[in-house]
């Protein structure tokens, strides 16, 4: 069979060497990037996720902080500590790892981070900067999948790409940012009709809607390139995508696989937005 998948675990590898090359440079200045990451509660799920964030840091030669706070904390609680690390000069980048428990606002809380440490991109002074095309940090998700393309030469630009999912951290910017690079964007969510006559016509396919394996190959072209951004545990307990993979990689031309695919690229761009944070805050 031919390999038609598309190695973000690899692609990743290679871009974070890069990363750590220049976290050496920079440290030869004097600074040393950093990221601090807050976790409220203890979702079991977003735990393996902060822990993989900071083990990653620490590999690339950054500054890595991982705050545990307890599922009783406050808004305000939460809100006092991140003004505390927005005014500490060691922390460039500043992650509240989402969801947060049911009694805090998570939109208050991100207005709370700087934009200049808002490493994960969802600031609205940072969505607004990117929509209108100003430099911003990026969203990490979308970036990533960017990145992943573009380390494949793969262009976008006349492309028809079809969105799967419009949330505001991974679907909506997502389609804004392949539109930036002149493809053709169209988005499907959960009052879309006829689902599977559009996503056919998709050039690439990038599905985020957390739903195990709703794509199967009667939604997808013959030679469609397929992304995956679904985290999702099958019926045996086992991590799987959005995308039904074995009966989807068939006919696509390229597919990513989950895991190793998206995951890995969102944490490499996390690191390359806090390593761009600390030069910019350092200068
Ligand atoms: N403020 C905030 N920023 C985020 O970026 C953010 C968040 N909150 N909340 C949760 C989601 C989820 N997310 C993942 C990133 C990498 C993997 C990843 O590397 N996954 C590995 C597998 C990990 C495993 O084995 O469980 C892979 O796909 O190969 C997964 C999930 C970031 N998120």
């Amino acid at each position: 069979m031919v390999n038609n998948i598309l190695d973000g675990k690899k692609i990743a590898s290679s871009i974070q060497s890069d990363i750590e090359q220049q976290v050496k440079t920079l440290k030869q200045s004097g600074v040393v990037p950093g990221l601090t990451v807050i976790i409220v509660g203890d979702n079991p799920a977003s735990i393996t996720y902060v822990t993989n964030k900071k083990r990653t840091s620490e590999r690339l030669g950054m500054n890595s902080a991982l705050l545990e706070l307890p599922e009783s904390t406050t808004e305000l609680e939460l809100v006092n500590k991140i003004v505390e690390l927005n005014n500490d000069p060691t922390v460039h980048g500043i992650l509240v790892q989402l969801p947060l428990p049911r009694h805090i606002d998570e939109s208050k809380i991100i207005h709370a981070i700087s934009p200049e440490k808002d490493v994960d991109g969802f600031h609205p002074i940072n969505v607004g900067k990117f929509v209108i095309g100003e430099e911003s940090f990026l969203p990490c998700t979308p970036y990533g999948i960017m990145e992943m393309l573009h380390f494949e030469g793969i262009d976008v630009a006349g492309k028809h790409v079809v969105v799967v999912g419009r949330s505001n951290i991974v679907g909506k910017p997502m389609g804004l940012m392949m539109l930036k690079n002149n493809a053709t964007v169209t988005y499907v969510h959960s009052k879309t009709v006829d689902v599977s006559s559009i996503t056919k016509q998709a050039d690439i396919l990038i599905v985020a809607v957390g739903k195990a394996k709703f794509i199967t190959s009667e939604f997808v072209k013959d030679g469609a390139i397929v992304i995956d951004v679904g985290m999702n545990r099958d019926e045996n307990g086992k991590l799987c995508g959005d995308v039904d993979f074995e009966n989807v990689r068939n006919i696509a031309s390229f597919i990513t696989p989950v895991p190793g695919g998206v995951g890995p690229m969102t944490i490499t761009m996390l690191m390359k937005n806090t390593l761009e944070s600390a030069k910019k805050l350092s200068t």
